[in-house]
This record gives structure tokens, sequence and C-alpha cells, in this order.
């Protein structure tokens, strides 16, 4: 129906007015733990031969799916304070890896791609299924690597979920060839449940090009916190193969750092309004990719200063376009759209055509989104060519996609009359967003 054939539609009630900057903010603000850290030590734990400790976990949609699924599979996690007895912590302990089971993944993509491995140590069928995009973002890489390594799942032929993965309580493992140009995800899901099968794993990557490296960096280094043995490529091994030796786990006491994706809108809130925030706790050393923004929103006009206080991004209100090949750091492109909309020149943003296939295809909706507000986006084959225009208010629609709804957040500080679609979905990595955003603005 459309408001042309019908004389009563009710308003829509999931419209968040973006608050409007009127001036520099400074603020301090406190991000919550990291989806990728989070949901990586969940698995490692789970996986472990002795309980472990996960302090300051991220409690958001994507970890809480992924906490459950591990309940489900039998896996206790208990809520408890740290061995310190200082903040809120999870404590993880193992056991044998029971089906039948079912696992909802909603379209949280590391839980629909790190759980199947897990699953198939388990001593029955694991049925995974999720939210509607959840059955068009892809899956083969580790479905068919599974079954090269020696698992029974059931797809009825789609590559993708809806699923079953037939535990047979282990799995062989060995050497296993996969194209994951398509998302990192794959390789990072057979590194962290190799440690577990028989021969351990050797995978090698036989496509054009592998997104996201950092968080591959960042399953090797939790990998070897927690004793396994891998080789890489970045350390002498072969290029593109990544090798891990069975063994047992130990169980961690770990502090979940920040999530420094997640502290993008506030650093970009510095640079947009010519104004300061600080984000405590930012680590001196890291394999999160959001580390990068000191760099790119430095070039785009700020400038920032590590410190025992945290990271302090200053910005001076003058915002410069930018040439830069995301391909690494994928999942910071719509909060890097969003300040090169506002840019004082035009930006080119590259290596990132997989970005397709993420929770929306974050390509086309950046470009139909900014555009709708009077901006000139083009889509490229691998990325975005941002012109920036004169913007003005309207709807800003995220399409079940957290980082959109973030991206909708930073237009809207410069620009007035912005509403964000479904601000909830903020839920899947920061549930919180509304009330932080508020208050970063008005302290
Ligand atoms: O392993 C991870 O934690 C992630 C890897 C990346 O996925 P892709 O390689 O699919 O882009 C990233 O975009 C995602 O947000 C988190
Ligand atoms: C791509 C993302 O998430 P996922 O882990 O679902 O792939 C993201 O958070 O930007």
């Amino acid at each position: 129906m459309t408001a042309a054939t019908s004389a009563h539609i009710d308003p829509p009630t999931d419209l968040w007015p973006a608050p409007y900057a009127r001036g520099a903010v400074d603020a301090t603000v406190t991000v919550p733990g990291s989806k990728s850290v989070t949901n990586r030590a969940l698995v490692l734990a789970a996986l472990a031969s002795e309980p472990g400790w996960l302090r300051r976990p991220l409690r958001s949609r994507d970890t809480l799916l992924m906490a459950e699924a591990l309940r489900t599979l039998g896996v206790r996690i208990e809520e408890g304070v740290g061995p310190d007895g200082s903040g809120e912590a999870w404590r993880i302990i193992p056991s044998p890896l029971r089906g039948p089971a079912t696992v909802d993944v909603g379209n949280a993509g590391t839980v629909m791609r790190f759980l199947p491995p897990v699953a198939a140590l388990a001593d029955g069928p694991v049925r995974f299924d999720g939210d509607p995009r959840s059955h068009e973002r892809p899956l083969h890489g580790v479905i068919d690597a599974l079954r090269a390594l020696g698992a029974r799942i059931d797809d009825e032929g789609r590559g993708a979920l809806p699923m079953t993965v037939h535990g047979a309580g282990g799995l062989d493992g060995g050497t296993v060839e996969i194209d994951a140009s398509s998302s990192s995800q794959f390789v990072s899901a057979l590194l962290l449940s190799a440690p577990r099968f028989n021969q351990g794993v050797e995978v090698r990557h036989v496509g054009a090009r592998l997104p996201s490296l950092p968080h591959i960096r960042m399953t090797v280094d939790m990998l070897r916190a927690v004793g396994a043995q891998v080789d890489e490529p970045e350390h002498g091994g072969a290029p593109n193969v990544w090798r891990v030796a069975p063994s047992a786990l130990r169980g961690r006491d770990l502090v979940v750092e920040p999530d420094l994706s997640n502290a993008q809108p506030f650093l970009a809130a510095a640079l947009i309004t010519g104004g300061r925030v600080t984000v405590p706790d930012w680590p001196a050393r890291t394999t999160q990719p959001g580390d990068a923004l000191r760099e790119i929103f430095t070039e785009m006009g700020g400038s920032c200063e590590l410190t025992g206080a945290g990271l302090t991004f200053t910005g001076t209100g003058r915002i410069h376009g930018i040439d830069v090949d995301l391909g690494e750091v994928g999942e910071l492109t719509p909060g890097i759209a969003a300040v090169a909309a506002l840019a004082d020149s035009p930006s080119t943003l590259r290596g990132v055509a997989h970005l397709r296939l993420h929770e929306t295809d974050r390509l086309a909706a950046l470009t139909k989104e900014i555009n709708e507000l009077g901006g000139d986006v083009t889509e490229t084959e691998d990325g975005l060519h941002i012109r920036p225009r004169p913007l003005h208010g309207g709807v800003f629609h995220t399409y079940h996609d957290h980082r959109m709804a973030t991206a909708g957040a930073i237009i809207g500080l410069a620009v007035e009359g912005v509403e964000i679609e479904d601000v909830a979905t903020t839920a899947k990595t920061l549930p919180d967003f509304p009330r932080m955003w508020t208050e970063m603005l008005g302290a």
C-alpha cells in the first residue's frame, strides 16, 4: 500500500531524530568490549581443557548469540566477578560438546562462521539458522572446507544457511584449500577450532584477494595466547598458508579491549565538530582494525594522542577527502563514507567489494542513503566515490545494519533533520549507542 492509496497511515514509530551538534563536542566516551575479541575468546574458552575468565565481555546481540549457542552445545557460561574481584566477567567452563542442538546465528558473521567447525566436534546434529540475511551471506568456504576435512553437513545443496552439521564427536582435519576472498572469517573459523582436530589443519587461501587481514592476525594471536602452535604467512610461513597443530588449549583470564570500530562514530564526532573525544583504555598494541582510525581520521583533518588517559582525538571542524584502500579494515567503511560526505574534497574508498555481502549490501546502501540526503556518491567496482555536496535532512534507512545506523548519526551531527530508521539495530554490537551518543553531546 502506498501513501496515495491510504488515508490512514500510522506514523512510523522507529525513526530516531539524530542529534544535531550545535557546538564542538568535548567528551570522554567509554566504549564497550570488542565484538571480534569477545566472540573469539568465547569459542577458544569453550574448546579449552580448563575453565577460563572473560572480563569486560561485550554484551550485545552478536556476543549473546555466541554465548547462548555455546551453552546449547553444553558449555557453562556463568556470570561472575573476575578473579581479581573487579569488573563484570563471564566464567566459561568447557564440557564435552553435545548435540542435538539448534543455533540461532542472528546476522552475526562470527557466529555463523566460527561455530560450524565447533559443531563438527559435538556428538550429534547441530542445526544452524538465523535472520533472513544470514541465508544470503557467504558460508560456502566453511561448508566445503569442513566436508573436505571429514565433516558431514546437510545444507540441501544451498552452500548457505540453514544447514545441519552432523557432529561425530571429532574431526580428522588435515590440509584444505579455500577461497576466502568473500570473507576472512572462513580462515579464522577453521583456525579457531583446529587445535581440536585430530591432525590440526593446514588452510591454503587460493582466492584473488583476502580481506580483513588484521582479523586473521587477531585469530592467530588469540590462538597462541591459549597455547596453540600456529604457523602463518607473516612470520616466515608460505604466503596464504596457515597451519595449526593439534593440542590442548589453556583456559585464560582475558580482559577484553574496547571495540575500536565502535569507537569510530565518537572519534568522527570530534573530527566533524572541531571538538575533542577521549576513549579510555585504547590499547597501545592491538590487532583490531579500528586502530587504523588514528591514521585515517588524522589524514582526514584531525589529530590524535595516545596517553595514559586513552586516545584523545581532536578535530578542527575542517574535513578533507581521502583516497584509501580499506580492504584490511572494511568494517570501518560506513563511518568513513559518512565523514567523507561532509568533507571539503572528494574521496575514493577502495578494496571493499566484499562489503556487498555484509549485514546488507553496504556499498548500495551507503550510496542510496547519502544521495537521498542530497549527496553525490557512486559505486565503483570495489568501493565508493564520494563527492561532498550540501546535504539536507531526511530519513536515513539502515537495512538491519548497525554500522549504517551509526553512519547516519555521524551525518546527523552536521546536517539538521536527519532521522535514523531503526536505530535499535545498533544492538548488534553496541546496544547503548543512542544513550552514549546523546550523553557525548550533552557532556
Ligand atoms: O573476524 C571478525 O571478527 C571479523 C572479520 C571481518 O569480516 P569479513 O572478512 O567478512 O569482512 C569484519 O568485517 C567483521 O566485522 C568481523
Ligand atoms: C561485517 C560485520 O559483522 P559480521 O561479524 O556479522 O561479519 C561488521 O560488524 O561490520
